[in-house]
């Protein structure tokens, strides 16, 4: 079977062949670094590492590129806010970034480019959309004049009545459905010299001299989270294909996590960052949970879900280490072939999963029977499988993950669990003074607390 993927741009599941054989360019826009990431960032990483890993599987020699964002509106203003400078913050939450997609065994991209890295890339294709009539400066702006470019709207369907770039006015701006590229220098802002006057990339840009810089004028697939669709992406295609460039062939776009159907986002402030979650479950049981949803599709989040999805992942580990003690140590074996057509089928992730699951109960039955050769290589798929979801649960990868750490979570557990007892009774009781005196004394030790469908949730603060 040939791999398909749904492709944003055509609106419909393609057969996968790639611009040159063997070889597949891939991009993903990676985070702005203005915060600590939450579980909605590592979603997107892990959806594509999963892309990532069965291209390889299949043979392909995969470049992946992820970028980083390390200069933006957000960054500048919140460094100013905490009176760091703005490179400190970004390499700050860089790290951050950079520690939890470990933590999730997301593999390092072949090259994580920076935004001001590239800014002679960028000022080069600056000019050659000016030399070709696409774009124009105005009071040390460059716009993008979007009527110039038949295509645009292509890939979100928008109609040119209905833009909205979702940036301010700027000065100049011909037409108020022009898009920025790059940004005249404010005072006491960071800037670097173009031909135009001293400024600072437009986000759009960016990607579009990060990507072309690294896999070339035209390369194969461009993922992000969908909120990307419009304007960042529609306005990527836009400038490349405005400056003669092929750009990507296969657009792809992930579902976001939600909470209450939301988006989680740092600007609506409903975020569970990746430390919080860790002291819930096990880095490996976070990656199983966060991997479990079709890429395409919103996973809304839940304590409840969470913890379900855990034991989901203890019952693949419990055979596959029982397999490990009673037969022998388990290789990484091959993939089974529902597992493969479910994969091939737009990563049809849960469909995969199910086939996991259906080997793990097909190898316990084995095992039971005393059937060790059966159940050692049946256990040897799983691992296979597994592994390109990236929760091989004999992955070396996880051994590191601290068992002091787990113990002394699940202590902490059993106390804070115990104060938040005594704050339901209390509220139970309308004693509202008492409830909120544990609240605050659990504040004031460093634990948030947060009313859920689930009943209250503990969660160590993280800096921000
Ligand atoms: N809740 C989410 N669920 C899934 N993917 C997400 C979510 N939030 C962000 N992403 C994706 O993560 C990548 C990096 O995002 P970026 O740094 O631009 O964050 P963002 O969308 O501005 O969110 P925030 O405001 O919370 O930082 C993008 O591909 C984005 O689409
Ligand atoms: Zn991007």
């Amino acid at each position: 079977m040939t791999l398909s993927l749904y492709d944003t741009a055509s609106r419909e599941v393609r057969d996968f062949v790639p611009l040159r054989p063997g070889t597949v360019g891939v991009y993903l826009c990676g985070a702005t670094v203005q915060g600590v990431p939450h579980i909605g960032h590592v979603r997107s990483g892990i959806a594509f590492d999963v892309l990532r890993r069965w291209l390889t599987h299949r043979g392909y020699d995969v470049l992946f590129i992820r970028n980083i964002t390390d200069i933006d509106d957000k960054i500048l203003r919140k460094a100013d806010e905490a009176g760091r400078p703005w490179w400190e913050w970004a390499t700050t939450h860089e790290r951050a970034f950079t520690s939890a997609y470990d933590a999730l065994n997301v593999l390092p991209p072949s090259a994580e480019p920076r935004a001001t890295g590239y800014v002679t890339q960028m000022v080069e294709y600056m000019e050659r959309l000016i030399d070709r009539g696409h774009a124009y400066v105005a009071d040390g702006n460059v716009y993008f004049d979007v009527m110039s470019q038949p295509d645009y709207g292509s890939l979100s369907g928008h109609k040119l009545d209905d833009v909205h770039q979702g940036e301010s006015a700027g000065t100049g701006k011909r037409d108020p459905r022009d898009f920025t590229l790059w940004k005249a220098a404010k005072p006491d802002e960071p800037s670097w010299p173009t031909p135009w006057g001293h400024g600072r990339p437009g986000w759009h840009l960016e990607c579009s001299a990060m990507a072309t810089s690294l896999l070339g004028p035209e390369f194969d697939i461009h993922c992000g989270g969908m909120d990307l669709v419009f304007p960042h992406h529609e306005n990527e295609i836009a400038q490349s294909h405005a400056a003669g460039d092929g750009f990507a062939q296969y657009w792809l776009h992930n579902g976001w996590v939600t909470m209450s159907g939301e988006k989680m986002s740092k600007s609506l402030g409903n975020v569970v960052s990746i430390p919080a979650m860790l002291t819930k479950v096990r880095p490996v049981e976070l990656r199983y949970y966060l991997g479990s949803a079709h890429y395409r599709s919103m996973l809304e989040y839940s304590e409840g879900a969470l913890h379900e999805a855990a034991a989901g992942f203890r019952r693949i580990e419990s055979f596959v280490k029982r397999v490990a003690e009673r037969v022998a140590d388990v290789p990484v074996g091959d993939v089974n072939d529902d597992f493969a057509a479910a994969l091939d089928d737009d990563l049809g992730v849960p469909a995969a999963m199910a086939a996991v699951h259906n080997a793990v109960r097909e190898g316990n039955t084995a095992l039971e029977a005393g059937d060790a050769q059966k159940a050692l290589a049946v256990a040897a798929s799983v691992r296979a499988m597994t592994s390109i979801l990236g929760t091989d649960p004999l992955d070396e990868h996880w051994a590191s993950s601290a068992d002091s750490d787990d113990a002394a979570t699940g202590a902490l557990d059993v106390l804070i669990r115990a104060e938040l007892d005594r704050r339901a009774a209390a509220r139970a009781a309308k004693d509202w003074a008492a409830a909120d005196e544990v609240r605050d004394r659990l504040a004031a030790a460093g634990v948030d607390v947060t009313d859920t469908p689930d009943g209250a949730q503990w969660a160590l603060k993280t800096k921000d």
